[in-house]
């Protein structure tokens, strides 16, 4: 255990509260071309040199990372009180996403949209949504059975960014993506490529005219366009049910008597639309590519959906049953958390582990690291799903996995998420057996504002 966890040992209060440990001025010069150079490479480096807290500069701005679970918990959690989204990391995404819910600074506003966004996400709401998946799915994988014919090699990631877009789109506003959706899925790959370059070396500023930041601009202004020509066509028609669209609508402030503006309106269907399929789509990938490196795990999953589904399309009650896929889900959103990385920024002083944070700090949780943490997963990097028998899920401190985060701002969409990977990847598993190409090399990560498969992830489909 590092010194640094040590200290959670004396109380606080105890001992007066240290400075945060420093990174040198070498140090930070050199973790700033690092960073540039290979991000996950930096921060894995950093946190194994420096331990659980460090003060460091993140693409040159000052920053406190934090990478013990108690550590975590008490900013997300116990004191979330004390720190709001008012940092670099979510001014820079508020760019793109505005004011929506997931980019949200913080205080009542958020507080106001989360309430009323909340009735639609609960486990009983998404039950609505499971059709809607599995057909969805079932069309992608009648698509695929041709190439699987003939043994052609298919791009997973694209395909399954489109699925997941219009499994959000269908379930929370009833509509279809047609073209306009692969164009918005093109273009937000494109954003949060030049946001998480931004990230890592933050000149010039995104307000600056330079050719990216222009390009930047006319991206936001075409993604704004779908959805404009989203809401127009939701509007165009009457829903049969109640829908999240029709939620937020109707949604009324009960201090101002007053609805969402239609800007805001527009602004949480982006942030909902961003967060539905960006994090989802790249999961389900790491979890094709999974299967395909390790065969005898690819077996137990057939196996089990065999035996539990016997050639049935999966309804949400089957889902309790599927434990070993479930398993498999769960260690590749360890290793591949696709929401890897937040901050928070400290409204008032504070004192994490026995260490000052004084008022205004930003603090850096980044789950890549956290989730490969020696304390709590012994062998770290290695893939295995047993790590996630109910077994062991009970040896292990609560909160050391957390890839949808936690306290108050966790993510909305889990078990909309949830239900999505266990029934995509349960149908994936009973129509193909898929396998990597001949001689390809190992997909590396790309560390952008979402945590991406660098290049795709291409993997050969099977018939069973
Ligand atoms: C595997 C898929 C997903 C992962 C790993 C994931 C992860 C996360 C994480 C870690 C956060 C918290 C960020 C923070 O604390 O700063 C978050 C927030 C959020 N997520 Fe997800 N998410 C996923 C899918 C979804 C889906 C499907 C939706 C909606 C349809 C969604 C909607 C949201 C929203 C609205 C927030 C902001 C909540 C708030 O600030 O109140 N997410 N997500």
């Amino acid at each position: 255990m590092s010194t640094v966890s040590a200290r959670l040992d004396s109380p606080e209060g105890k001992n007066p509260p240290q400075p945060v440990p420093r990174l040198s001025l070498r140090e930070n010069l050199v973790g700033l071309a690092e960073m540039r150079r290979d991000q996950l490479a930096f921060l894995v480096r950093s946190v194994r040199t420096h331990g659980d807290i460090f003060h460091m500069r993140l693409g040159g701005l000052p920053t406190v990372m934090v990478n013990h679970p108690d550590y975590l918990q008490h900013v997300l959690v116990d004191n979330h009180q004390n720190y709001d989204k008012d940092n670099f990391l979510y001014r820079a995404t508020r760019t793109v996403l505005r004011e929506g819910l997931i980019a949200n600074k913080g205080g009542e506003p958020w507080r106001r949209h989360r309430r009323i966004m909340q009735p639609s996400f609960s486990r009983s709401s998404v039950a609505d949504f499971t059709t809607n998946i599995s057909d969805l799915t079932g069309g992608l994988l009648r698509q695929w059975e041709e190439p699987a014919g003939r043994g052609a090699v298919v791009d997973v990631t694209t395909e399954v960014a489109n699925l997941a877009l219009r499994i959000v789109l269908r379930a929370l506003f009833g509509v279809d993506a047609d073209d306009r959706g692969r164009r918005f899925e093109r273009d937000f790959l494109e954003v949060n490529a030049i946001a998480g370059d931004f990230f890592r070396f933050p000149f010039p500023p995104l307000s600056w005219y330079s050719p990216s930041r222009n390009r930047l601009r006319q991206l936001i202004r075409e993604m704004d366009g779908f959805i404009a020509y989203l809401i127009d066509a939701r509007l165009a028609r009457e829903s049969e049910k109640p829908d999240l669209f029709t939620l937020l609508l109707n949604a009324m402030d009960e201090e101002t008597g007053t609805g969402l503006t239609h800007e805001q309106l527009a602004n949480e269907i982006l942030a909902m639309i961003i967060a539905g399929y960006e994090t989802s789509s790249n999961s389900i990938s790491w979890i094709f590519y999974q299967l395909a490196a390790y065969p005898d795990i690819q077996r137990r999953v057939h196996d089990e959906v065999d035996s539990v589904l016997d050639g049935r399309v999966p309804t949400l009650d089957d889902l309790p049953r599927l434990t070993y896929t479930r398993m498999v889900i769960d260690e590749t959103l360890r290793l591949f958390t696709p929401a890897w990385q937040t901050m928070r920024h400290a409204v008032d002083d504070d004192v994490i582990g026995g260490y000052r944070i004084p008022r205004g700090t930003d603090v850096y949780l980044n789950l890549f690291t956290f989730h490969r943490h020696p304390d709590f997963w012994p062998d770290p990097a290695r893939f295995d799903p047993e790590r996630f028998t109910p077994e062991e899920i009970a040896r292990r401190p609560r909160h050391v996995y957390q890839p949808f985060g936690s306290g108050p701002r966790h993510c909305l969409g889990k078990h909309f998420a949830l239900t999505e990977l266990h029934i995509i990847t349960a149908m994936l598993a009973q129509a193909f057996h898929i396998t990597r190409p001949e001689g390809q090399a190992p997909v590396g990560f790309a560390p952008l504002i979402t945590l991406h498969p660098k290049g795709g992830i291409h993997l050969r489909l099977h018939r069973r």
